[in-house]
Order: C-alpha cells, then structure tokens, then sequence
C-alpha cells in the first residue's frame, strides 16, 4: 500500500506462456439478446491477430469481455495466465496493469493535455513516482506512437483524428504493456494514415514484444500486419488462421468477406508491394 491507501501493481515477470489468451465457452447477452454463446478463441503470444466480423457480432464485446469490463453469462476467460472472469479486484488490477487499450475513436480525457492522458495510467498504477518522471515517461510513449514533441501539451480537440488515435495509443503504451488492445484503429483515417498506422503498430509488436488484439474492417490491415485472423459469426469464432487458411474454408461470409471486390483489391496491392519489395531486394543497394 502507498500513502494514499491504494495497492501498487504486484511486480511480474513477463508472462512466458504460449498463449497470453485463451477463452472457453464464453456467452455473453444483454437482457435476452444473447451476443455470444459458445465461443473460444486463443491467442499465441507475440503475434498481431485480427479480428473480423459484420457490424453487431459482437467484436467490441467480446473484447470488453477479455479485459474485464463486461460481464461473462458463462465460460472463462484466462489472460496473461489469470482467470480473469472470476479475479478479485486485486488480482484485476494486478493483470490490468499488464495491458493497453485504444478504443474507438481514443476515449481521450478532452479537458486534459495529450501528456496528461498519457500521465493517467501511471498516477492510476504507480501514484508514488515523481512527477518530473512521470512527465518524462508520457513524452517518452507520446514520442514513440509517431507524434511530435509539441503534441504533449495539445488538448485533442486540437489535434487531427489521426493525431488522436496515436495519442491514444500512447496512453495504451504507458505502462510498457505485454498485450495491447486496438479497437478498430485506422477507422476514419485517410489510407495513407492507416497504411501509417499500420506500420507503427507492427514496429511496436516487435521491437516490444507485444502481441495484439486487433478489431478491424480493414482488409489492408489485415494483409498488411496481422499474423492470423479470426472470424466472428454466429455468436462464435467460426474460423481462425491466416488468410490463405481461411480462404480454404468454405463459410460464406469468409468467402465474400475475402472474395468480394474490396478484399480482391486488398489481396491484390498487398501481392504488388511483395512484388516491389522483393525485386528492390534482388537488385540490391547497387540496382537500378
Ligand atoms: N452496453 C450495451 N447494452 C446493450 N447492448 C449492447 C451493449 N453493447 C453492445 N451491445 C450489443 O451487442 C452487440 C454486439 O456489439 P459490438 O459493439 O460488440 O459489435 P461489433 O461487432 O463491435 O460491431 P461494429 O463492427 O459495428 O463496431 C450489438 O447488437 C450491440 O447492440
């Protein structure tokens, strides 16, 4: 306990399991309108999945459901090693520490800076650090999400939609997180931004080894940067794997989803990049 009477985070290793989440038989409704039932999914340590579904299947519930801020009619949920559906409140807040989330749109604090966003978690987590250093760690994340230094003492609603979602990912990023949560990030971003965004979210997977949960429309981003892909149907993840494992399978929303006009593009720009890259390879620095 500090000062204040409030519990510190316990001190963790890094989770060394092989899947930082596995979910079993979840069911989760609203009154009667049931969301999910039956569902599972694992999740392998250190890989970006994606996660795909129609509008209302419930992407964005059940990834409130695996961070704990909605309630499981029935299964389990198990993150970073911890049952999280039935975890005290100290052992919540224990794992909770240990994950990032950017939700839709950044759910940024609009009366305070984009530094003071990043300060929350950590005055939340760890109230006793000092607040020169507590200023230097929000500068560090807001630098390392691709926003300038200039960007710290902005207020969102001074910053580009873009802006915000890099400022939101630098609060996900403040408490040097093993799992980062995206909820639909390059929503509402010009392609080049979200080709952007893209980019920086697969540079932070692996230079911090990461693995992240990503919720998203987006065939580029799923071309581009997602390890696997699960699909969400009929109240469950009826697939889950790469694209061309996916493509093998024969579900029809899968089938359209991948095959229609715009995941034909997709596929399409995302052979010519390889194509591209691949021949600057082969000519080497001394090519034409
Ligand atoms: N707080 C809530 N109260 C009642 N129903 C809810 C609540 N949150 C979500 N739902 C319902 O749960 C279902 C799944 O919602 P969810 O937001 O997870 O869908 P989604 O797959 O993320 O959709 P989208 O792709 O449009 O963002 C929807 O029918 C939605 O109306």
């Amino acid at each position: 306990m500090n000062l204040l009477g409030q519990r510190a985070p316990e001190v963790h290793e890094r989770f060394k399991g092989d899947h930082p989440i596995v979910v079993e038989g979840l069911k989760t409704q609203f009154g009667t309108h049931v969301v999910h039932e039956n569902l599972s999914l694992t999740v392998n340590r250190g890989e970006i999945i994606g996660v795909v579904g129609g509008s209302g299947t419930g992407k964005s519930v059940l990834m409130r459901a695996i961070i704990g801020l909605q309630a499981a009619a029935a299964g389990s949920i198990e993150v970073l090693g911890r049952n999280i559906a039935g975890a005290d409140p100290d052992a919540y807040m224990g794992v909770r520490s240990r994950w990032g989330v950017l939700f839709q749109g950044g759910a940024l604090f609009s009366t305070l800076t984009v530094g003071e966003n990043v300060e929350t978690p950590l005055k939340q987590f760890y109230p006793d650090i000092e607040d020169s250093l507590r200023r230097d760690i929000a500068r560090y994340k807001v630098l390392l999400s691709g926003l300038r230094d200039d960007a710290v003492s902005k207020y969102p609603s001074e910053l580009s939609g873009g802006m915000r979602k890099r400022a939101g990912l630098a609060r996900a990023l403040a408490l040097d997180p093993e799992l980062l949560f995206l909820d639909e990030p390059t929503a509402g971003l010009d392609p080049i931004g979200a080709a952007k965004f893209d980019r920086l979210t697969k540079e932070l997977q692996e230079t911090l080894g990461l693995t992240v949960f990503l919720i998203t429309h987006d065939l580029d981003t799923l071309y581009e940067i997602c390890d696997r892909v699960a699909v969400i149907a009929d109240k469950q993840v009826i697939a889950v794997g790469t694209i061309p494992e996916l493509l093998k399978t024969d579900h029809p929303w899968i089938d359209e989803y991948f095959n229609g006009p715009r995941g034909r593009a997709a596929r399409d720009s995302k052979v010519r990049a390889d194509s591209m890259a691949k021949s600057m390879d082969n000519d080497g620095p001394g090519g034409p």
